[in-house]
């Protein structure tokens, strides 16, 4: 949890008390069912909640935004990013119903009632959203496809509206297509090994109308 001060210093003390709280409730939920490795448990705040976190450092919604999770899994980055920003709506969506099992536990422990969750492939969600972030789902060009028409017009942000995705490697080859994205290098923004390569993606998305 230390950690996850270092890097947010300004976390309120609901806040605060909520990731000290997700240990806990992980650590239980995971012995059930497990959808976190060992290794990631162990490592919670640095493998999961700060680098679902690293998409703060590149954007902080303003309340009201409307954001979905894709293919959550056990709520990553999606739960991290519903504490530090409680006045967003956020859905976080997986087509793997275990998992969200966890999900919905772990929601419902913490109290975080600015989440709602649903058991589907995305492609089935007939709705829309200011923000679409994930980490760890699908190529581009199959997560562009499978999001298409869900991405909506309203731009209250200092981002246009479209996918924030956290993303490993060399992304040379995958972006190369999109002309418009922005990758931002997580280790600009946090001291750690861990993040050496990997990044958060920025591709706003282009509308009908
Ligand atoms: C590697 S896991 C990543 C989970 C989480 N985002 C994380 O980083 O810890 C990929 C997740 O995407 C989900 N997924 C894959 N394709 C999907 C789709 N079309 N719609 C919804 N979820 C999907 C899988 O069920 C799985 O839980």
């Amino acid at each position: 949890m230390e950690l996850v001060l270092k890097y947010f210093p300004d976390l309120t003390s609901e806040q605060i008390q909520k990731f000290e709280a997700l240990e806990e409730l992980y650590k239980d939920w995971n012995l059930k069912i497990n959808v976190v490795s060992r290794k990631d448990i162990d490592e919670l705040y640095l493998r999961h909640v700060l680098h679902s976190l690293a998409i703060a450092k590149v954007i902080t919604f303003k309340p009201g935004t409307k954001i979905m999770d894709v293919g959550t899994g056990g709520g990553f980055p999606g739960i991290p990013l519903a504490i530090l920003f409680p006045e967003c709506s956020f859905h976080l969506v997986d087509s793997i119903a275990k998992k969200l099992k966890v999900v919905n536990e772990v929601v419902d422990g913490l109290g975080l009632d600015n989440v709602k969750t649903t058991h589907t492939r995305v492609e089935e969600i007939d709705d829309t959203y200011d923000f679409i972030v994930s980490r760890a789902v699908a190529a581009m060009p199959t997560f562009v496809r499978w999001i298409k028409g869900k991405v909506s017009k309203n731009q209250n942000n200092t981002l246009k509206n479209g996918i924030l995705y956290l993303k490993g490697g060399d992304l040379t080859e995958e972006l190369q297509d999109y002309k418009t994205v922005t990758i931002y290098p997580i280790n600009d923004f946090y001291n750690e090994p861990f993040f050496e390569t990997k990044k958060v993606v920025h591709l706003p998305i282009k509308f009908k109308g």
